[in-house]
């Protein structure tokens, strides 16, 4: 009875929530005019966009890295926007795979840029036998186009080795010096990996080591630096081409026994700090490790919609909806969710905006540190006395202020002297957010299994909106459960959060958790 009562309940909200959908367009055409200039640099914000990824097995590494090409060859300019991998199992394959990665990258990227290829992760693009050319060189389409796929499929043997070399290579070292009972894993520069070893031991396990933080592409310089002709070291010609990359940044976050991590939302928050103290960017969008970039001019159509005259200064957050590769056609289990993207978050849409849904989503970073829309003054007093709410890192809070100004073109990161590592480790740190805001106020929201939509939630509560961005081609792809047991499982997980919820609600977001829990019952039924 409660629960055909409560059923019923829900499928009303959920039909409510639908009855004012608004379709919003992003104008490309008319953010290149008002941002792009004529010398190839552009005025557009800085953009941090954040990856997370845990193990390199069970979400495959590969699937991690192609997902980081395709964010580093995104249509967005080079100097304003940064990638930044946070990988919460701390280990040496994700940071020897970003190194390949970053090679890689130097030829990937040009590649996509000289070709106009779509999409920019490679597995997917090289999925897709024939497509029309829209690139500008055809005449030495067919031929890079070979050496492409040669070198990715070099780069992926790459990849693979890494899980014997890594083991070879720490052996070799142990072997030259030996230490009682201790083996340790080693970095190719002969030095001992600070993360998690093969053979766990104390501070080098899951769950307990030191944070690390690695700069692994520098902040690329504001003027285009373009290729070589090509000859028998350069396959490819890049003469006319720009080759910078974006700044590439690996983290693990320290990690201890005494704490409790809060999973993604825990890692995100120390990506929002670290970021902070390097690029600062006043718009972050985020990735779960299997989500990619499938239309290079995704990032330019979020921030189309956070600077939009109308209602861009009152978005915290522009939300894309999920959509999934190799889901099979009859979408069996119902991985594709069309009903809850293409008609309940299109309806939010005409009421205070879609809830955010964990990946795919662009957030203005300010809104994300708990200020109150519309928009917020840098010399706002309060944050004077703010160590309790944000941690007592003064470079910290220093950089609130700056990110508030959205029209600040990205910041040159400080050199990376070793006082800025020390800086830089110690928002790392398990207990930096020790008595302060982390998790409620300030950051994605701790202490519930769907961190996302409670996140989206506290947002609308203090009056920001959201805005929901559907584009041809998808902009952003990802992977879905296969199987029935994973996919019952997720769905389990993302309906018991709404109903956990409640404090965090108002009356829009009672909405929304009613019609997502609704929206999960009807996809079981
Ligand atoms: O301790 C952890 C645990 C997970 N993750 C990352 O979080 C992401 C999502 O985790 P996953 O286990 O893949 O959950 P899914 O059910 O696939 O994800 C959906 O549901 C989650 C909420 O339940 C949201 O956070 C996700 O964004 C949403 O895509 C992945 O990138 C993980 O690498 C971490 O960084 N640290
Ligand atoms: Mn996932």
């Amino acid at each position: 009875m409660i629960g055909d009562f409560w059923f019923g309940v829900t499928w009303l909200l959920n039909q409510v929530a639908k009855l004012k959908p608004i379709k919003r367009v992003p104008e490309l055409a008319v953010l290149q005019q008002q941002f792009d200039l004529p010398d190839g640099n552009s005025n557009l914000p800085g953009l941090d966009v954040f990856i997370n990824t845990v193990d390199p097995i069970n979400e495959p590494m590969i699937y991690t890295m192609n997902s980081i090409l395709s964010i580093l060859a995104a249509d967005y300019p080079v100097d304003k926007h940064a990638c930044y991998l946070s990988d919460d199992g701390g280990s040496l394959i994700h940071y020897d795979g970003l190194l390949e990665t970053a090679k890689f990258a130097a030829l990937w990227v040009p590649f996509c840029r000289k070709h106009s290829i779509e999409p920019r992760a490679p597995e997917s693009y090289f999925a897709v036998k024939t497509r029309p050319y829209t690139g500008s060189a055809p005449e030495d389409f067919a031929s890079d186009h070979r050496c492409m796929s040669r070198e990715y499929d070099e780069f992926k043997e790459h990849l693979d080795a890494l899980f014997t070399i890594i083991p070879k290579r720490s052996d070799a070292y142990n072997d030259a010096h030996a230490k009682e009972g201790v083996k340790a894993t080693w970095m190719a520069d002969g030095t001992e990996w600070p993360g998690t070893w093969i053979d766990p031991s104390e501070n080098h396990k899951k769950g307990q080591h030191a944070g690390i933080v690695r700069v692994m592409l520098n902040h690329p310089s504001n003027q285009p630096q373009l290729g070589l002709p090509a000859s028998t070291d350069n396959p490819l010609d890049l003469s006319n081409v720009d080759m910078r990359l974006p700044m590439l940044v690996y983290i693990a976050r320290e990690k201890c026994p005494s704490y409790d991590h809060q999973k993604k939302a825990g890692a995100m928050n120390v990506q929002l700090r670290v970021s902070a103290l390097l690029t600062n960017a006043p718009f972050i969008i985020n990735f779960d490790g299997d989500h990619y970039v499938n239309n290079s001019k995704a990032f330019r159509a979020g921030i189309c919609f956070m600077l939009d005259r109308r209602d861009g200064d009152n978005t915290a957050f522009v939300q894309f909806p999920q959509r999934f590769d190799d889901v099979d056609p009859t979408d069996r289990y119902c991985n594709h969710n069309r009903v809850f993207f293409d008609a309940t978050l299109l309806g939010l849409n005409g009421i205070q905006g879609p809830s955010y849904v964990g990946t795919g989503c662009m957030f203005r970073r300010v809104a994300l540190y708990g200020v109150d829309p519309p928009r917020w003054r840098p010399d706002d007093g309060n944050i004077a006395d703010s160590s309790h709410k944000f941690g007592n890192s003064e470079s910290f809070v220093n950089s609130i202020p700056s990110a508030a100004n959205q029209e600040r073109s990205i910041m040159s990161p400080p050199a990376l002297e070793d006082s800025v590592m020390v800086e830089l480790t110690d928002v790392m740190a398990s207990a930096y957010e020790d008595g302060t805001n982390w998790g409620k106020e300030v950051g994605w929201v701790y202490n519930i299994a769907t961190e996302d939509v409670v996140t989206g939630f506290r947002l609308h509560r203090t009056g920001w909106r959201s805005m929901y961005c559907r584009m041809e081609p998808d902009a952003f792809r990802g992977t879905a459960p296969i199987n029935l047991t994973e996919r019952l499982y997720q769905i389990l997980r993302w309906s018991g959060g709404p109903l956990r919820c409640s404090s965090h609600t108002t009356v829009h977001s009672l909405l929304a958790a009613g019609s997502a829990l609704c929206n999960e019952l009807l996809t079981l039924t």
